[in-house]
């Protein structure tokens, strides 16, 4: 359609989409997860401890002990590319590419290790983006994932004499094209197994207990995602938050507590989804598809499925689609 005489169409300029996700080790070895690790639990916006105390227990206890542990859970599910998180964004990014047309970029970046964020923004200003859509992909906001993917932008921005225009990806848990693309990816997984779970489990990483009452919305972002997502099944979902870390207390109930009591309440069949990670990882594939399934096991569970996340999957990628478009919307021709 021609715009009116008056308003005049604004002329093409090329956008950049920069997808984020946390990061993960280069290498399955604990050099690398060291590495990693230390980039990771250095950022005071996950461990949110003064850094004269913490950096002690974090160079002298912590990085001693946990790259090993970690570097072997990584060996269980490394892939030919790399770390499966590594693997399932890369190909997340190629599926959207060209989906707005040749003016429109789409990358991947990583808030830990690589392709680092400040790397990635420089390459799409020199690749002549005027504006740029970041985007982390975290479904629940929560000031350890969202807010310091962003602000890592901001920092590289800030160091830029000429600065493109950026917006930034809001959070989705409520959103109609996430919950959709989530309750046709597990009626599909469902579907193809032989037998019927007794019990769903909605396993969501965990935070530190504290920060919801500091005002993260990420808990309460959590509790509707799995409303939303209970509703549109037609089924009960029983939520639990995973992968404790550290001293302090942690949102609950912890995801390996309530794999081990669910056989003793007389639910021996369950299904376990992780609707908080828009990539399979070493927290879902290691955590609950490996370890998870050895907890409901030795409780007394017989059958377990663990149900994978929307990765690069078609509703996966169609929801991503959808939501970046609408943030999308006046910078390029979409209706
Ligand atoms: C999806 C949201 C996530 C939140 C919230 C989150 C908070 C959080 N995590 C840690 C500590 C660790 N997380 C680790 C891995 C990891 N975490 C997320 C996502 C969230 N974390 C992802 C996607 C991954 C996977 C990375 C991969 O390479 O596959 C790890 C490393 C693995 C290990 O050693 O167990 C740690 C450590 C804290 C402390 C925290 C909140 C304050
Ligand atoms: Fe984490
Ligand atoms: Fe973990």
């Amino acid at each position: 359609m021609n715009p009116p005489a008056d308003h005049p169409a604004i002329p093409a300029r090329k956008v950049g989409v920069l997808l984020i996700n946390l990061g993960t080790p280069d290498e399955a070895d604990s050099k690398a997860v060291k590495r990693y690790l230390k980039e990771f639990l250095s950022d005071p916006r996950v461990v949110e401890i003064p850094k004269l105390a913490w950096q002690p227990i974090l160079r002298g206890i912590i990085l001693n002990t946990r790259p090993k542990k970690s570097a072997h859970a990584y060996g269980l599910v490394w892939t030919d590319e790399g770390s499966p998180l590594a693997k399932i964004t890369r190909a997340q990014a190629r599926a959207l590419q060209g989906a707005w047309g040749p003016g429109v970029l789409v990358d991947y970046a990583m808030r830990y290790g690589n392709p680092a964020i400040a790397r990635q923004v420089q390459a799409m200003k020199d690749a002549g983006c005027e504006r740029i859509l970041l985007a982390p992909l975290y479904p629940q906001y929560c000031a350890a994932t969202t807010a310091t993917a962003n602000d890592k932008a901001f920092a590289k921005l800030a160091q830029m004499r000429w600065q493109p225009a950026v917006r930034t990806l809001p959070p989705y848990h409520d959103d109609p094209a996430y919950i959709g693309a989530l309750k046709e990816l597990v009626e599909a997984e469902l579907a193809a197994l032989d037998w019927e779970p007794d019990a769903i489990v909605a396993s969501f990483h965990g935070m530190p207990e504290r920060t919801l009452f500091k005002g993260d919305p990420y808990h309460c972002h959590c509790q509707k995602t799995a409303r939303l997502l209970s509703e549109a099944l037609g089924r009960e979902l029983l939520v639990a938050f995973q992968s404790r870390f550290g001293r302090a207390k942690w949102l609950g109930p912890a995801t390996d507590e309530v794999l081990a009591g669910l056989p003793g309440k007389g639910v021996k069949r369950v299904a376990i989804v992780a609707p908080g990670f828009s990539a399979d990882c070493i927290e879902t594939l290691e955590e609950l598809a490996i370890r998870g399934r050895e907890t409901f096991e030795e409780a007394g569970g017989e059958r377990f499925a663990y149900l994978p996340c929307l990765n690069d999957t078609a509703p996966g990628i169609a929801m991503l689609r959808s939501i970046l478009e609408r943030e999308l919307a006046g910078w390029v021709g979409v209706p």
